[in-house]
């Protein structure tokens, strides 16, 4: 299997692959940016990419989500949890008062914020395609800045010296990455499962929003995340990106689908996939499979 991701080696993205069903013998394909690992797979070049799609400190990555629910018509099929920490690396030894530039990925520069603001105020920021492509570009003639910020993995493998470490503003972060792949069989429930979805808001349906979670309220189905994302079609113009937990094969779920489908017939399934921590569902008796099936017989029943 061929797996694309946002590269160079030594990315968080990687460490992610590694952990995805399949990563370990997959041959890893560095892609140059989030939309290039997924337009490998929309080309055939690859079987699926990883992306990371959620931040436990800056919230959702927009350019996955858009890239994912509106641009590309991709599955989720897995998803990893990788815990964030960052150092800060320079070529040769320096001291942080002479650090001047500083190059990363914008999500790990979204992470240091604070640390910057206090440690080294008057540094420019550089932007870098990712966290391993600025340590590598410190090695540049001119490198690309004085300092990169990045894992601490990839500052030991190319020899930096490292300046500050676990200067991530939030100890403890950790970032959420999905296996996109072209739509194909939805892997089977494990009990522990979460379900992407992408639902464009009603037009001039006042109230949309609350009939869209009454059909996940009624249904026992609860939300991890929602995000309001603009389509880019025209001002006003919003989907929703949702994570469900539970999958596709349950009647709770298929159940608030079909009533949302009633009000968003554009509402896109965007995949059913077992969830990195394996917490249970929680689901109270009036949603369980049994309780649907009995519903649907007696419905049958008067029918008859
Ligand atoms: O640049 C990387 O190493 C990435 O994989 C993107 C990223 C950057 C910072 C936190 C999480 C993911």
């Amino acid at each position: 299997m061929k797996y694309a991701y946002l590269g160079p080696a030594g990315t968080f993205t990687e460490a992610a692959l590694l952990k995805m069903p399949g990563g370990a013998s997959a041959e890893r394909l560095p892609a140059a940016s989030v939309l290039s690992a997924l337009a490998m797979v929309e080309n055939d070049d690859a079987h699926a990419a990883v992306v990371p799609i959620e931040n436990s400190v800056e919230g959702g990555v927009t350019a996955t989500l858009d890239a994912v629910s509106v641009a590309h018509h991709l599955h989720i099929t897995a998803e990893a949890l990788v815990p964030i920490t960052f150092v800060l690396a320079s070529a040769e030894p320096m001291e942080l008062a002479e650090i001047r530039s500083v190059t990363t990925h914008s999500h790990a520069w979204a992470q240091v914020r604070k640390w910057a603001q206090t440690t080294v105020p008057y540094a420019e920021y550089r932007p870098a395609s990712s966290t391993a492509a600025g340590a590598h570009g410190l090695r540049n003639d001119p490198p690309v800045a004085d300092a990169a910020i990045c894992a601490p993995l990839v500052a030991e493998q190319l020899g930096l010296h490292v300046v500050d470490r676990q200067i991530e503003d939030v100890p403890g972060a950790v970032t959420r990455f999905v296996l996109a792949a072209k739509p194909g069989p939805v892997p089977e429930p494990t009990g522990a499962d979460k379900t992407t979805v992408m639902i464009p808001l009603p037009e001039d349906h006042p109230g949309g929003l609350m009939e869209i979670l009454e059909h996940f309220a009624t249904n026992g189905v609860n939300m991890s995340r929602i995000e309001s994302r603009p389509t880019g079609f025209g001002m006003g113009d919003y989907y929703f990106s949702i994570d469900l937990e539970g999958h596709i094969a349950e009647a709770r779920i298929a159940d608030a689908l079909a009533g949302i489908h009633r009000i968003s017939p554009k509402v896109r399934f965007l995949g059913s996939y077992p969830r990195a921590d394996g917490k249970p569902q929680q689901k109270g008796p009036e949603v369980s499979e049994e309780a649907f099936a009995a519903a649907a017989a007696w419905i049958e029943s008067l029918r008859g």
